[in-house]
């Protein structure tokens, strides 16, 4: 480096107000040394060691301001991170002189004031995240820096309208609270209402400020004739409600068990026609306007359903506890029972006999870390599936929801990547003929045992359609596997403000450097990167784009265990 740069630099850190953790070994960042050569601490040059691309200082207590005029001198700056201190001042003009940057992170800080119109004059600029600051006055209209892709400005102050931005192209957008003003246009894609939300005077289509139509209608017959349409749909539809309500209370029947051979035959019970109509409000078939006959085969002689009639299932106080895009899922506590879920699963194209045999098949095929289906029941309409219901909630839950203060520590991480794994790769093999594979990996379909085992639900359920023809249903699962790795690695959900998990992890793995993606409870609890790289490469092949390219689950699994084997005997080699 030049030695205008390397003092340029050294000004800079100063004001940064680096505190004790200059006393760090190697630190660097004096005028004596070169910051390339010398390797100083959090920056990063390029190959050939001549100039500095990249100053990551993160979460380091750093307490002072930025001077963006000394630290934009080193010209070929690509990225810029100083998220998670607790810096203040404000964002000055002299930050477009970072001519090159593409990465700038300065969230998780205490940074004031109005930001510099400046800024969209960075037109390399790729991401940026200056969420949760202090920082007010206009989003700027960044419409023009077309290679954007991430803006973050959540949790600031921020007011006004929304300038323009080119949403089709962003792949993570977060304005919610601030307290921006006036409407969200109405193509921001796949970004919902909660990149949005916590602005309270602003208004848009799900936000809980519906806009107020600008101007009047004028055209009075329009609007009179299409009120007209409408409330006669309404009529027809209410007509239509009355006369399904009647016609199942005259089809209802319900079944019952018969001991011994565990199917439940339909006894078509005269007596049992009135359960329709004192049904709890609570019970799963009032709850969407449903009436179930015909009969429930029971699968696993689970203690906890011996003795279980199907109408005691159905007049059980049940509890809506999902409703996804394939149906609904419900908590049912039976008498004297050990709780149970009930998944309704709607508008599946399969015949009755094609979904027996599916569901005896998943039965026979039973492996320890698969959550067995208790029982089933099938109809034209609808099927439901019983399963036990799993106290301690799903990987997502304990991967997103509150932990209140509990960690998510590396092993057991990547035990539950391992036990699910070769669940899956088992499943994969005894059920390669058939060709039913899971057809819905996701972390809530990860569930923990009461002794906070993981096991995999609702195998089978899905018919995977993904429309295209060379894929074929197994390698989806790989796909979804990679992605629940993905989760795990980075902590982060696959949809959050439109995240596409997949793809920003294959971006930023792309353009930075890798250490970027990993959730930062891993890297503080000190977790061996050498390990989550190797977990994120086997991540990255089952996310591959070509399907065929993937590798198989049997394969997967084999990775991933070594890679255990290699945690463990590492942990053992460090003990004293
Ligand atoms: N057997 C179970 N015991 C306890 N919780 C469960 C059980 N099965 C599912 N859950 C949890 O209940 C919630 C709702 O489940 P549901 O299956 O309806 O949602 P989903 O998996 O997100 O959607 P879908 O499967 O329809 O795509 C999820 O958080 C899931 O983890």
């Amino acid at each position: 480096e030049t030695e205008d740069v390397v003092e340029a630099l050294v000004d800079f850190m100063e004001k940064l107000g680096p505190g004790s953790i200059q006393n760090t070994p190697n630190w660097g960042w004096n005028v004596s040394s070169d910051p390339c050569t010398d390797h100083w601490y959090g920056v990063k040059c390029d190959s050939t060691n001549q100039t500095v691309q990249k100053i990551v200082l993160e979460q380091i207590s750093l307490s002072g301001t930025v001077d963006f005029e000394s630290v934009c001198k080193e010209t070929s700056l690509l990225l810029l991170s100083l998220k998670y201190n607790n810096l203040t001042g404000s964002l000055p003009q002299e930050i477009s002189n970072c001519k090159r940057l593409r990465l700038l992170y300065l969230n998780g800080n205490h940074f004031s004031g109005d930001l510099p119109g400046s800024l969209t004059g960075l037109t390399d600029l790729v991401r940026i995240d200056i969420s949760n600051n202090q920082l007010t006055g206009e989003l700027p209209d960044m419409s023009r820096n077309l290679g954007l892709k991430t803006f973050l400005a959540q949790n600031n102050h921020f007011t006004g309208e929304l300038p323009n931005f080119n949403y089709h192209q962003l792949e993570f957008f977060d304005v919610s609270n601030n307290d921006l003003t006036g409407r969200v246009p109405d193509d921001t894609g796949r970004f919902g209402a909660k990149s949005f939300a916590g602005n309270p005077r602003l208004c848009g289509k799900e936000l809980p400020n519906a806009c107020v139509s600008k101007k009047k209608d004028s055209h009075g017959f329009l609007m009179y004739s299409g009120l007209a349409i409408l409330g006669l749909i309404v009529l027809v539809l209410i007509g239509l409600v009355i006369l399904k309500k009647r016609q199942n209370l005259e089809d209802a029947n319900i079944g019952t068990m018969k001991k011994g051979d565990k199917s439940i035959k339909d006894n078509g019970g005269s007596s049992e026609s009135k359960v329709g109509q004192s049904r709890s409000e609570f019970s799963i078939t009032s709850a969407e306007n449903g009436v179930v006959s015909g009969s429930l085969v029971l699968l696993s002689p689970v203690e906890a359903v011996n003795g279980l009639r199907f109408e005691d299932l159905l007049r059980a106080p049940a509890e809506l506890i999902g409703r996804g895009k394939h149906g609904s899922l419900y908590k049912v506590l039976p008498n004297d029972g050990i709780p149970l879920v009930v998944k309704r699963i709607k508008d599946w194209e399969i015949s009755k006999d094609e979904f027996k045999k599916r569901m005896q098949r998943i039965d026979q095929v039973k492996h320890p870390k698969v959550l067995p289906i208790v029982a089933y029941y099938c109809s034209k309409q609808e099927k439901l599936l019983v399963y036990e219901f799993q106290q301690n909630g799903s990987l997502f839950r304990l991967l997103h929801g509150s932990q209140n203060g509990q960690t998510f520590d590396w092993g057991s991480r990547l035990n539950i990547a391992c036990n699910t794994a070769e669940a899956l790769a088992f499943m994969h093999t005894e059920l390669k003929d058939d060709k039913i594979a899971h057809g819905n990996l996701k972390s809530s379909n990860i569930l923990l045992t009461k002794d906070m085992d993981s096991c995999i639900s609702e195998y089978g359920l899905m018919v995977v359609d993904d429309g295209s023809h060379n894929s074929n249903a197994f390698s989806v699962d790989v796909y979804a596997f990679g992605v629940v790795l993905l989760e795990l690695l980075t902590g982060k959900p696959v949809q959050s403000s439109g995240l596409d998990l997949a793809k920003w992890v294959t971006s930023v793995v792309k353009e930075e450097w890798t250490g970027e993606v990993f959730d930062k409870a891993l890297v503080v609890e000190g977790a061996s990167e050498e390990r989550m790289v190797g977990l994120l490469k086997i991540a990255l092949k089952c996310i591959n784009g070509s399907p065929d390219l993937r590798p198989g689950m049997d394969q997967v699994a084999t990775m991933i265990v070594s890679l255990k084997e290699e945690d463990e005997r590492s942990l053992a080699s460090s003990d004293p």
